[in-house]
Order: C-alpha cells, then sequence, then structure tokens
C-alpha cells in the first residue's frame, strides 16, 4: 500500500465524532448481557413489540474502531447492512464512504447527505432502471464509483454515455464467510473472472476513469477457517491487482465478521488489518474496504413478548410475536442469535430448554430450538441479540405481518411500526 494513502472523508469535525467516541475505551464486542433491561423494557412498554432497539452511539464507536484498525483506508460502509437514515448519518458523520447496492441504497445515502464522491455503487446484474437513475444522478452532480461485475455492464453504461469512475470488481475463486449462501468470492455471478480481468482493465480504460480493483470474498468472516481462506483470497486479490496496475486503490470487499455467541470472542482487528497489509505489500494504492456487519452488527436488539407457553417441562415452547418476517437469519442461515429475558426475576427462575417461536405458518419461523433459558411465563420481554445487520433490513410483510418498528436507546423513532393499510397500500 502506498504511503501517501489519506482516508476518503477529510479528517475534520465529523472523524473527531467518531473518534470522541473513544476506540480505545469501547469494547470490541457488545454482548446482548450488557444492554441495559430496564431502559428496553420502558422502550417496549412506549411502543410496543416486535420493536428493533439501535444505539447509535455504538455505531459510532464501532467506525471508530475501524478506523483506528486501518488508519488509511477508504471504508465505505456497506448500506444494505442497516439503511435507517440515522444510522447512515451516524456512518457519514464517522467520516466513512457508502457502499451500496441498488439505486434505491444510493438514493439513501446521497439524501442522508454523503458527498458523491465518497458512494459507490456496486452494480451486480444492475436493472436497467438502477443504471438510469444512478447515471442521472451522476449527471446531476454526484461524482460516485459504479462498480461494474460484467463487461455487459460496461457496454451498458458506455450506451448511457457515463464516462465517470469505474471500479472493476474480480472473481478471484475463493469465498470466504458465516454461510454458503453469503460467500461470493467463487460464485460465479459476482465479478470477471480472474482470467478475463486484464482484458476488461483493457477495454474499460480508454472510455471510463477506471480507479480501483474490487473483490469480495464473503459476509461474516469468523474464525480460523474463514481467516484462512480470506487470505488466501487476499492473495489472489494482490495478484491481480499487480497484472492490471495504476490503481488509485484495492478494494478488499467486507465481510469482517462478529461473535454471535456470548462464548466467542471478537476478531482482533489489527491482526486482520495486519493480514490485509501484508498480502497486499508492495501495491502502489490504497486500500479499500466495505464492512457492514461490522459497523452495525452489535448496535440493535430485537424486543419480542412471548404470548404462549405450552409443552411438558423438556418440551417447553415459548411463542413469541416477533417471528422470521422480523428477523429472518435463523430461518435462511439456521444463524444463532442469542436471546435474554428482561423479567427482573427471570434470574430467579429455573432453567429449562425452550424453543422460541414466531406466529409464521412454517416450522422454520423459530428463533432456538431447546436452548437453556428460564422457563418463560406469559408476558415476558425477550430480548434477541446482533441484529443490527441484516435484522430488519430482511424483514418482509410474509402472512401480512406489518414490519416492526426501529427506535433509537435514546428513545427516538427512527421507523415507524407498519399499520395494517400499510399493507394493502400498494394494490389497486
Ligand atoms: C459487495 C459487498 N460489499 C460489502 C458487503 C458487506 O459485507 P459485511 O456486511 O459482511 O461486511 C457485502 C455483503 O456481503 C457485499 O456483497
Ligand atoms: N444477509 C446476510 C449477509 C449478506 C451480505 C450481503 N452480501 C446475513 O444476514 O448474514
Amino acid at each position: 500500500m502506498s504511503d501517501d494513502a489519506t482516508p476518503v472523508t477529510d479528517g475534520g469535525e465529523s472523524v473527531a465524532d467518531a473518534a470522541d467516541a473513544d476506540p480505545e475505551d469501547s469494547p470490541a464486542i457488545r454482548r446482548l448481557a450488557d444492554w441495559d433491561a430496564d431502559r428496553l423494557s420502558d422502550i417496549a412498554d412506549e411502543h410496543d413489540t416486535p420493536l428493533y432497539v439501535t444505539d447509535l452511539d455504538r455505531v459510532a464507536e464501532n467506525c471508530a474502531r475501524l478506523r483506528a484498525a486501518f488508519p488509511d483506508a477508504d471504508l465505505r460502509y456497506a448500506v444494505k447492512a442497516n439503511t435507517a437514515r440515522a444510522v447512515l448519518e451516524a456512518v457519514r458523520d464517522a467520516g466513512l464512504g457508502a457502499e451500496c447496492a441498488s439505486a434505491g441504497e444510493v438514493r439513501r445515502a446521497l439524501d442522508a447527505g454523503f458527498d458523491g464522491d465518497d458512494v459507490d455503487y456496486t452494480a451486480v446484474n444492475p436493472p436497467e432502471r438502477d443504471l438510469d437513475a444512478v447515471v442521472e444522478w451522476w449527471e446531476d452532480g454526484a461524482d460516485l464509483t459504479i462498480t461494474v461485475g460484467a463487461a455487459d455492464t460496461l457496454d451498458r453504461l458506455r450506451e448511457r454515455g457515463y464516462d465517470g469512475r469505474v471500479c472493476v470488481r474480480a472473481n478471484p475463486g475463493v469465498g470466504a464467510g458465516h454461510h454458503e449462501k453469503v460467500r461470493t468470492g467463487g460464485a460465479a455471478k459476482f465479478g470477471v473472472p480472474a482470467e478475463r480481468v486484464a482484458e476488461v482493465f483493457a477495454s474499460a480504460r480508454p472510455d471510463f476513469d477506471v480507479v480501483g480493483l474490487h473483490a469480495h470474498a464473503g459476509s461474516g468472516i469468523h474464525g480460523d477457517e474463514d481467516l484462512a481462506a480470506h487470505r488466501e483470497f487476499l492473495a489472489r486479490v494482490a495478484d491481480l491487482a499487480g497484472d492490471v496496475g495504476d490503481l488509485e486503490y484495492v478494494n478488499v470487499g467486507g465481510g469482517i465478521g462478529v461473535p454471535y455467541r456470548d462464548d466467542e470472542e471478537p476478531l482482533d482487528l489489527d491482526a486482520v488489518a495486519a493480514a490485509i497489509r501484508e498480502e497486499l505489500d508492495g501495491l502502489d494504492a490504497r486500500l479499500a474496504l466495505e464492512p457492514g456487519r461490522y459497523v452495525v452488527a452489535d448496535a440493535a436488539v430485537l424486543l419480542t413478548r412471548v404470548n404462549t407457553v405450552k409443552g411438558a417441562p423438556n418440551e417447553l415452547v415459548a411463542g413469541v410475536d416477533a417471528g422470521m418476517t422480523d428477523l429472518l437469519r435463523p430461518a435462511m442461515y439456521d444463524a444463532f442469535h442469542e436471546i435474554r429475558s428482561l423479567e427482573p426475576d427471570s434470574v430467579d427462575r429455573e432453567e429449562a430448554p425452550v424453543t422460541v417461536a414466531g406466529p409464521i405458518c412454517e416450522s422454520g419461523d423459530t428463533f432456538c430450538e431447546g436452548r437453556p433459558l428460564p422457563v418463560p411465563e406469559r408476558g415476558d420481554l425477550l430480548a434477541l441479540g446482533n441484529v443490527g445487520a441484516y435484522g430488519y433490513e430482511m424483514a418482509s410483510t410474509y402472512n401480512s405481518r406489518p414490519r416492526p418498528a426501529d427506535v433509537s436507546l435514546a428513545g427516538e423513532l427512527l421507523r415507524e411500526r407498519e399499520s395494517l393499510a400499510d399493507l394493502t397500500r400498494l394494490e389497486r
């Protein structure tokens, strides 16, 4: 990496704000047990459940720790992880840019005040209307970068008269991440195959301002096996960057994982940074990263109330008012989320294996099966941890369930609860 690399956003006041969050003092992970049960209970009483509660200060702290570990890198928050405007503003104030997966995310980023030149649009098989919109905003002065993963996309940009900044996404053939469905590095739909990268760069250079090489291994990289795969990914990216040369930056994507279980240790960010530096050593280009999960995962909890308790002591089922429509990750990836009873007397209750299940008509609508928890009672308030990333964002209205509300820990309404009327608003 070049020594004169500079942060993507001017240091200025906003970076100082993130530094105010004091990365030294902020723990590497905020455990579910660290949330103030009384505060969460009050918020649930006021706003009802199911309810996301988001700690915007924690978002700033996470940004500050990233900045401390990668002082010279272009950091672009992957907006898809959590698009709440207040979250985007916290990230912007912390001095990070925005990485966007669609025209909709680009619009959200611009509306949240990101400068156009701090915005990347990662165009994966981009729909016509997304390209139309993004090129229009570029013509209107948003000097964004479009990350392109296919020669076809370059042609479609040429047809639209776009000659702005382009970053070419390579598929280095190796992926990493918490589940096969989120390992993008080797999946054919993403990026230009390694053997065609040089050719695509050569064809793009006369027509666009080609600024970078991009690759993304996958999401939720955590644990030794993943880190080893990520190393291999980085080595391949470095080779490709060496082959194409003359780059402003090499973007190694997102993917920094967080621990979801209480007994898992958080990643050592400095070690991750050192591995990246080692593998990319000698390249005359800035480093760019686009973390999503790391910024927001532990900044939110999902509150839900028990409405049904049934079953024999050894097969207790706690029926709750949140379901896979509010938090899809357990149903989709068998993802583990900690569950904590927020009832003051729960510490005095016996523990038993409990299945926590939602109101949806599928057996997959289960947050845990037979997990040791204090014996639940109807009306109990439960919290699910680490839901800030890909929690609310993957919520749906399946079974005609309105999406939940999202409230900041300070009590500000970030996203209203959907109403029954909202469910039919688009019908004609
Ligand atoms: C291109 C790209 N960049 C960044 C990210 C963010 O990943 P994560 O939230 O794991 O950091 C993703 C999601 O996997 C992605 O697809
Ligand atoms: N939605 C996934 C992450 C996908 C990342 C986007 N490429 C999850 O919840 O883990």
